[in-house]
């Protein structure tokens, strides 16, 4: 028995490699490229630690090339969904006995293999399979899920040590109890490191997971998935069960020991998940944890003073990288009449110099689109902008499916603050400004409130220290994460936990412990050390 007390110190971020030719993790990264481009592994479900390969085959190919074959997939049915669940019961008296450092020295080990040994596989699975650039995929596949990974451990120390006060006649203490049963997690496309974080957060606090990759990031999951095996994961803790997510959802819902879910994606999916355990809560033990982070329509409101450079980067940056497909991405902005010819000369030049193409020529900055589906979403909202005399395109407009899935960077003007580009999500590389007099900028600001039902992410230009203080004020709701002077993308776990109200999500805050406390339910244990022995207050005389 070791009665040492552990406690895991704050870590740093992971440093964001550089790339430059001649660099090693350049020719690592190439080299796996390459290596990936031709492997065409045939992908299992991850049930009890074991594959099982169910023989219904779907196809895992690049945005970029929709004709080039990456990997298969076997799919999960009811049966597998069922397996799966009793694996992950069987798993989870041992995993939430097991103390919380050695649960945490698993993730730091999964943390050095990714920084040492498979940074590589990960961002180039990441980069091929869901087609983001070198960088984005750096600071998603490497950096990002290191940060979730270390930055946890360290978080779920803190919590493990705020215990209660001591009484001068009692012991209490709080124990931390993963939730009884099991979560699942459904997880999105668009960020290898959420779809790590929306098990590790609960698997790390002693819960156990079914694990619903998106089937357009498969590959990258599923290597996380076998890494995290390599780091001594136990069988049964993580299941993997790639699958057509209303089918496996059915199954999941249906079963009384369901816990929780962590969920990252749209909408509609969070609120039919949400409606689905509504329906069925009579059957279960608990009340399920729903922790969902949704869409956003993240706004960039320009002051008069804003710094054009500065701010015209920040729309560059904020809209157009991953081809605006984050869930952060800038996609509407305000912007002063006084400013506007200046930063429309620079957003269109900065537009039409974009290098568009595949993810391995390291010079482009825009790549694919994740699917034919999204293609022709953009294209639709992209046409109602062309047909409509409330709307004008600056640049961009584009997009040839041919090959790959890609849409031009595409820059619109909103004549009517009100226009559909202003308000609902799209998802993809298409950033609508509208234009304001300098002097309604209260009046903006309360419009920028109002236009969306999300509240993700915003940034505020301004150089006008008063000006900001009044941005801040008015749009207090309109924004989970909000910046200043920056884009209102790219947060970092443990500096800007991540999370939004409103239409988008639960606001749980990933990259933060409060993520961590919606994975446990605390028992509050109190011993008396010398017991009442007269049920009689002293007061009382008979
Ligand atoms: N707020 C955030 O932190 C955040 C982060 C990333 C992405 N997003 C949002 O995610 C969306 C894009 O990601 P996406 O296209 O992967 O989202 P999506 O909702 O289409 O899919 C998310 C996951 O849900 C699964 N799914 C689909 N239908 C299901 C069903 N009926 N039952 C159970 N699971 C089902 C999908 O297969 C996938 O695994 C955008 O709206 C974006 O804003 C939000
Ligand atoms: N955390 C990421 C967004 C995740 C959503 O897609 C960011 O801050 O850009």
């Amino acid at each position: 028995m070791n009665n040492a007390l552990y406690s895991f110190s704050q870590p740093c971020n992971e440093p964001v490699l550089g790339y430059l030719p001649g660099s090693p993790e350049r020719a690592a990264l190439e080299a796996e490229l390459e290596r990936q481009s031709s492997l065409q592994p045939e992908i299992p479900l991850i049930i009890g630690g074991r594959p099982v390969r169910t023989g219904r085959l779907g196809k895992v190919t690049m945005p970029c090339d929709h004709g080039h074959l990456l990997a298969t997939v076997h799919r999960a049915g009811a049966t597998e969904v069922r397996q799966a669940i009793d694996a992950a019961l069987a798993a989870r008296e041992d995993w939430l006995n097991l103390s919380y450092h050695e649960r945490g020295a698993i993730f730091l080990k999964a943390a050095e293999l990714i920084s040492k040994r498979y940074r590589a596989l990960l961002n180039a699975a990441t980069m091929l399979g869901q087609g983001k650039n070198a960088f984005q995929a750096e600071i998603d596949a490497a950096c990002e899920v290191i940060d979730y990974l270390r930055f946890n451990v360290h978080f779920a120390s803190r919590i493990y040590a705020d215990q209660p006060l001591m009484g001068s006649d009692s012991i209490n203490r709080m124990e931390y109890r993963p939730l009884e049963g099991f979560v699942f997690a459904v997880t999105p496309f668009n960020f290898t490191a959420i779809a790590l974080n929306l098990n590790l957060a609960p698997v790390l606090m002693g819960n156990v997971t079914i694990w619903k990759p998106a089937s357009t990031a498969v590959l990258s999951s599923y290597y996380l998935m076998k890494v995290l095996q390599e780091a001594g994961l136990p069988d049964g803790v993580i299941n993997f069960l790639p699958a057509s997510g209303a089918e496996l959802t059915e199954t999941v819902l249906d079963d009384p020991n369901l816990a929780g879910i962590h969920f990252t994606g749209s909408n509609g999916v969070f609120n039919a998940l949400w409606r689905g355990v509504a329906n069925r809560l009579d059957r279960y033990r608990s009340y399920p944890r729903l922790v969902g982070e949704t869409g956003g329509k993240d706004f960039v409101f320009a002051h008069a003073s804003a710094d054009i450079a500065a701010l015209s980067t920040g729309i560059l940056r904020g809209a157009f990288e991953y081809q605006g497909q984050k869930c952060s991405a800038a996609s509407r902005a305000y912007i002063p009449r006084s400013l506007w010819p200046e930063v429309r000369q620079r957003l269109v030049e900065g537009i039409q110099s974009m290098k568009m193409g595949d993810v391995r020529d390291l010079d482009c900055f825009v790549n694919a689109v994740i699917d034919r589906k999204s293609f022709e979403s953009i294209q639709g909202y992209v046409e109602k902008a062309k047909a409509s005399p409330d709307a004008k395109i600056l640049a961009g407009g584009e997009g040839d499916a041919s090959t790959g899935y890609f849409f031009r960077p595409t820059l619109i003007e909103a004549l009517d603050p009100r226009f559909v580009t202003m308000e609902e999500e799209i998802f993809g590389p298409v950033m609508t400004v509208y234009v304001y007099e300098d002097e309604r900028f209260e009046e903006t600001l309360h419009l920028c409130d109002r236009t969306s039902p999300y509240a993700l992410t915003g940034a505020v230009f301004a150089q006008d220290r008063y000006a900001f203080v009044q941005a801040c004020r008015t749009l207090r709701y309109a924004a989970g994460n909000f910046y200043l002077n920056d884009k209102p993308t790219g947060a970092m776990v443990g500096l800007q936990p991540f999370g939004g109200a409103r239409g988008s999500g639960t606001n749980d805050k990933a990259g933060s412990g409060l993520n961590l406390l919606r994975w446990v339910s605390p028992r509050t244990v109190k011993e008396t050390l010398l017991p009442a022995t007269d049920w009689r207050y002293p007061y009382m005389t008979r």
